[in-house]
C-alpha cells in the first residue's frame, strides 16, 4: 500500500530527525555534489513555511542567508512559545522539571552515530553530532540564554589586560579547589539553581560511562566576533589526562584542534594562532599537515569529547567567523580533582 506524505513534513523529518539531506535529492547528482547548498536551501525553506507567519523571514533575510555559506541557525519553531512556558514556572524553582518536558522528553541519542578521531599518542576526540534532540536543544538554548548569569570578565593574556571575547559563567560542586585562568577567578554558581544543567550533565554521564564531571564552564558567543583563542585546558586541577565534554547549542561554529609544535614552546603556538584566527579556513588548512589539525563544525545539540593527552599535546580554538551572526552557547564539563 502506498502511503501519502506531505512533502514539507517529509523534508522536515529528513532534516531534523535524520540529518539526511541526501534523501531529498536522491539521483540528482548535481545536488548530491553540493550537499551543503542543499542543506542551506532546506533550512531556508523550513524557515519560510513556519505556521506562524510572524516567524517567517523577510525577503532580504532570505537572500542574505543564501549568500552565506553555512553559518545559519536552523529555524526555531519554539522561539515564540518558550518564554511563555518558562514564565509559567514559579520563580526560584530549584528542583523538579521546568515544565517543558525536559526530563521526560530529554532524548539522549548517544547510541547514535559517534565519530572517533584517534589523535595518536594517547589522545582522542569523540564527536556525536546529534547528541541531544533538536527541539529540546532549542529549549535549552533559550533557557540558558535567559537564565544564566553571564559576565564578560577582564582577563590577562601575556601581561596585557583585555575583555574576554565571549560571555562566561562557572558552575561547580561545593568545596572544590578554585578555578583560575588568565588571571581571572570566576565566581562559582550552584547546579541546584539551574536544573536543566543537571539534566544535561546526566545525559553526558550516560553517554560516557565512567565519567564523573563536577564542574562546568559555560561560554556564550553572541556572534562571529566572539571567539576563543588557541589554548588548552591543562590547568593542574584537572589532572594529567583530563576528559572534557563539550555540548553546543545554536549557531554552528568551527572548532579547531592543532597539535602543539614539539620544538616551540606554548607561547609561540599562541602568537601564531591569533593571526590564524583571522584567516580563512582554507588558508589555515594549507599551512599544516592534515593530521596535525582537525576541524569540527559543532552542530546544535552536539557533543564533543577530548580525552587522554589532548590537553597536553594539542591546542584548540573557536576562531572568529565574520559570517556567523547568531548566538552560540557551549558547555564544557570537567572534573576537578580534590587535593
Ligand atoms: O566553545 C567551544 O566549543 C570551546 C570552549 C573552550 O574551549 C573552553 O571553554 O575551554
Ligand atoms: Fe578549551
Amino acid at each position: 500500500m502506498k502511503t501519502k506524505v506531505i512533502l514539507s513534513d517529509w523534508a522536515f523529518d529528513c532534516y531534523v530527525e535524520e540529518g539526511r539531506f541526501d534523501m531529498l535529492v536522491e539521483n540528482d547528482f548535481e545536488a548530491m555534489d553540493d550537499i551543503k547548498r542543499v542543506e542551506k536551501l532546506v533550512m531556508i525553506a523550513i524557515w519560510c513555511i513556519q505556521e506562524d507567519p510572524s516567524l517567517r523571514p523577510i525577503m532580504s533575510e532570505v537572500s542574505q542567508m543564501q549568500e552565506r555559506v553555512i553559518d545559519t541557525v536552523p529555524p526555531n519553531p519554539y522561539s515564540d512559545s518558550i518564554p511563555a512556558m518558562l514564565a509559567s514556572q514559579p520563580e526560584g524553582t530549584t528542583t523538579g522539571t521546568l515544565g517543558f518536558g525536559l526530563s521526560a522528553g530529554f532524548e539522549n541519542e548517544s547510541k547514535g552515530k559517534r565519530q572517533v578521531v584517534d589523535l595518536e599518542n594517547g589522545s582522542e576526540v569523540i564527536y556525536i553530532p546529534r547528541f541531544l534532540a533538536w527541539d529540546e536543544s532549542w529549549k535549552l538554548l533559550e533557557y540558558l540564554n535567559k537564565h544564566i548569569p553571564w559576565t564578560r570578565p577582564q582577563i590577562h593574556v601575556f601581561g596585557r589586560s583585555c575583555i574576554q571575547p565571549r560571555d562566561t559563567c562557572y558552575v561547580a560542586n561545593e568545596g572544590l579547589p578554585e578555578l583560575r585562568y588568565s588571571g581571572y577567578q570566576p565566581p562559582v554558581y550552584s547546579w541546584d539553581d539551574y536544573p536543566p544543567l543537571k539534566q544535561i550533565l546526566a545525559a553526558v554521564h550516560d553517554a560516557l560511562p565512567g565519567s564523573s564531571f563536577n564542574s562546568l564552564l559555560l561560554n556564550r558567543y553572541n556572534n562571529g566576533t566572539d571567539y576563543v583563542a588557541w589554548h588548552s585546558d591543562d590547568e593542574k586541577l584537572y589532572g594529567p589526562t583530563p576528559e572534557i565534554a563539550s555540548v553546543s547549542f545554536g549557531c554552528e561554529r568551527e572548532f579547531l584542534l592543532r597539535k602543539r609544535s614539539t620544538k616551540s614552546p606554548k607561547v609561540q603556538v599562541q602568537v601564531q594562532s591569533y593571526r590564524s584566527a583571522e584567516e580563512s579556513p582554507s588558508k589555515r588548512l594549507k599551512k599544516s599537515n592534515q593530521s596535525d589539525q582537525h576541524s569540527f563544525m559543532l552542530k546544535h545539540g552536539s557533543l564533543l569529547v577530548m580525552k587522554g593527552y589532548t590537553q597536553r599535546d594539542w591546542v584548540h580554538s573557536v576562531p572568529k567567523r565574520a559570517r556567523a551572526d547568531a548566538v552560540r552557547i557551549n558547555l564544557t564539563f570537567r572534573r576537578v580533582f580534590q587535593t
